[in-house]
């Protein structure tokens, strides 16, 4: 028996030429929120295909719940919300979702679930008559109705506005203290930043990097030096030692640097007054280009 809901070990798949996952390793412990992110045909898809039992790995081994994939899944035991599949055109979302709870036996109620998912208010409403937001809610009341221990969501925000995306990270918090596992994959990287316990990054098939959200930015050497100048010269700035990159809006200045610390002596002796001057850390999305640019796999 493991404490792990998922063990990933020297996994291996390849459609035809392309090795899709390349010795690819990693573990999620039990009531852990991951986030899986990576460049298009990174792996992630192919990862949660082969962790539901949609497809088995060339070599490797795979342990979902402490069995095999496909055996956690006929359990009833996982569930997930992918970005393909249709929902049944006739019916209302009540019905679907309660569907989906009777196939699981019904472990939650079913106003819990339609509260979960936020769709209180379109309960009556008709698959067909929903936006691409609403039915995306939907499939999430459908992969959390079962209660299962383990929850995949594959870009699960794509859809919704702003007020539907905190609700669904405010349903994910909730059913993941309730102790159900998350593995979720996204290119919404504040959403990862905020909401993951661990992340994962993929690159090629390869896991690149592992850990809390605030180790994998500290790969990022890059930081951000902002301040307000009289006249700010673009060409001057850019021309500035260890400057990446410029921006200025108005006084404004944001500069991109791999050593700030000479940036800004440079900047003390050139402009002299430098007003309302921070340095901060670049965010995940300069790491995770810091992890991935040698290699895209598409
Ligand atoms: N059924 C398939 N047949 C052939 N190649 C495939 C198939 N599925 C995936 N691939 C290839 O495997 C690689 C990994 O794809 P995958 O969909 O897992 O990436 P991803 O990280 O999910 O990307 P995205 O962020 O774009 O969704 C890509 O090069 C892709 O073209």
């Amino acid at each position: 028996m493991t404490a792990d809901a998922i063990v990933f070990r020297d996994v291996v798949k390849r459609f035809g030429d392309v090795t899709a996952l390349n010795r690819t390793d990693f573990a999620v412990a039990k009531g852990e929120v991951l986030a899986m992110l990576g460049p298009n045909g990174a792996g992630k898809s192919t990862a949660v295909d082969l962790l539901l039992g949609l497809r088995k790995p060339d070599e490797g081994t795979i342990s979902v719940l402490g069995t095999d994939p496909a055996k956690a899944v006929s359990q009833g035991r996982v569930s997930a919300m992918l970005q393909r599949g249709s929902l049944p055109a006739g019916a209302r979302v009540a019905e679907i979702v309660d569907l989906s709870r009777r196939l699981y036996g019904s472990v939650r109620s079913l106003d819990e679930v339609l509260g979960l998912a936020g769709l209180d208010g379109i309960a009556k409403r008709r698959a067909d008559a929903l936006s691409g937001g609403q039915a995306q809610r939907v499939r999430f009341g459908m992969a959390l109705a079962g209660k299962p221990e383990l929850l995949f969501l594959d870009e699960p925000t794509v859809a919704l506005d702003v007020e539907a995306r905190q609700h669904f990270w405010r349903s994910v918090q909730k059913v993941a203290a309730e102790g159900t596992t998350v593995v979720f994959a996204t290119h919404y990287l504040d959403e990862a930043d905020e909401n993951a316990d661990r992340i994962v990054v993929l690159n090629s098939g390869v896991v690149v990097a592992d850990g809390p959200p605030s180790t994998i930015k500290a790969v990022a050497t890059v930081r951000v030096v902002r301040c307000v100048l009289d006249e700010p010269d673009l060409n001057d700035l850019q021309g500035l030692p260890g400057v990446v990159s410029v921006e200025v809006h108005g006084q404004e200045v944001a500069l991109r640097c791999d050593d700030a610390d000479s940036t800004v002596a440079e900047m003390y002796a050139r402009y002299g007054k430098l007003r309302d001057i921070q340095v901060s850390g670049a965010g995940l999305e300069d790491a995770l280009l810091a992890l991935t640019s040698s290699g895209d796999a598409r």
